[in-house]
């Protein structure tokens, strides 16, 4: 496709996740019960605690069963109530804003994230995951993989606090980390339906994670995950309004959609 062509396509998409967006932003908080979790990651992310096993030690656990049948259904039906934007066949809505792509420039436009992912976060500190402000989500890349799909090996990069939190449902799914140095794969992790999976440290660093793609039987189930994660640099609120309401300001935040959308897309 044609830079200008795929750069319109893109601009649509954006417009289009914007007015989506407020559909979304209407529900009501999804609760979580599991009260088994809490504090349960105390001091994980930091490597303080004494690890369960080899992956633990990488950085890596699995919480199965972090959100019950139930929520699982009403977490879905939100996403689905919000409208997604097709990148190399996955599908995504950026909740929270977008990650900025560059080095320079003001950083990310922070919009609150969706009341209905409220409890979610809530949880996830509850259980102990985030140390300190500098480490809660302010951002969810919600991914929908139709029949066929998934996404290739790549590191989440510099752009977010080396902290992941991703919720699967829907579908079960194997996420394949290895390393980016010897490209050896070192580990691939089930991810039920309903769990969380946490990766940190050297997993986050030192190693890709990929998830092969879904099935194509006929009437096999929709994988989504929520990935939620902290984007380090954000836009003030002065510089926000420059952004939002300046020709300059949105032809800027156009092109880093635009890069965003090409980077998220060209994983290895
Ligand atoms: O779908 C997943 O569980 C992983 C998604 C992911 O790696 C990402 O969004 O960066
Ligand atoms: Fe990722």
């Amino acid at each position: 496709m044609a830079e200008a062509a795929a750069e319109a396509a893109a601009e649509a998409a954006t417009k289009a996740a914007a007015e989506a967006g407020s559909e979304a932003n209407d529900r009501v908080p999804v609760v979580l019960a599991q009260p088994c979790h809490a504090g349960l990651l105390a001091g994980w992310a930091d490597g303080e605690v004494e690890p369960l096993d080899a992956l633990d030690a990488l950085g890596i656990r699995v919480v199965p069963e972090f959100v019950t049948a139930d929520e699982e259904a009403a977490l879905v039906e939100c996403l689905e109530a919000g409208r997604f934007t097709s990148v190399g066949g996955r599908e995504l809505q950026n909740l929270g804003g977008v990650p900025p792509v560059l080095d320079e420039g003001p950083g990310m436009v922070v919009e609150p994230l969706p009341e209905w992912l409220g409890d979610v976060v809530a949880a996830l500190n509850a259980a102990g995951l985030y140390s300190g402000e500098a480490a809660v989500p302010n951002h969810c890349l919600a991914n929908r993989y139709p029949p066929g799909t998934g996404i290739a090996p790549h590191c989440d990069g510099p752009r977010f606090a080396p902290l992941v939190a991703d919720i699967s449902l829907g579908a079960d799914a194997v996420m394949v980390f290895s390393e980016v140095a010897s490209r050896e794969i070192v580990a691939e992790v089930e991810l039920p339906a309903r769990s969380l999976l946490v990766f940190a440290r050297d997993a986050y660093h030192k190693h890709k994670h990929a998830i092969a793609s879904s099935p194509t039987y006929e009437g096999s189930p929709t994988r989504y995950s929520l990935t939620l994660r902290r984007v380090k640099r954000v836009a003030e609120a002065g510089a926000a309004r420059e952004i939002l309401y300046t020709d300059e300001g949105l032809r800027a935040a156009r092109a880093a959609k635009f890069a965003h959308l090409r980077l998220i897309s060209e994983k290895e």
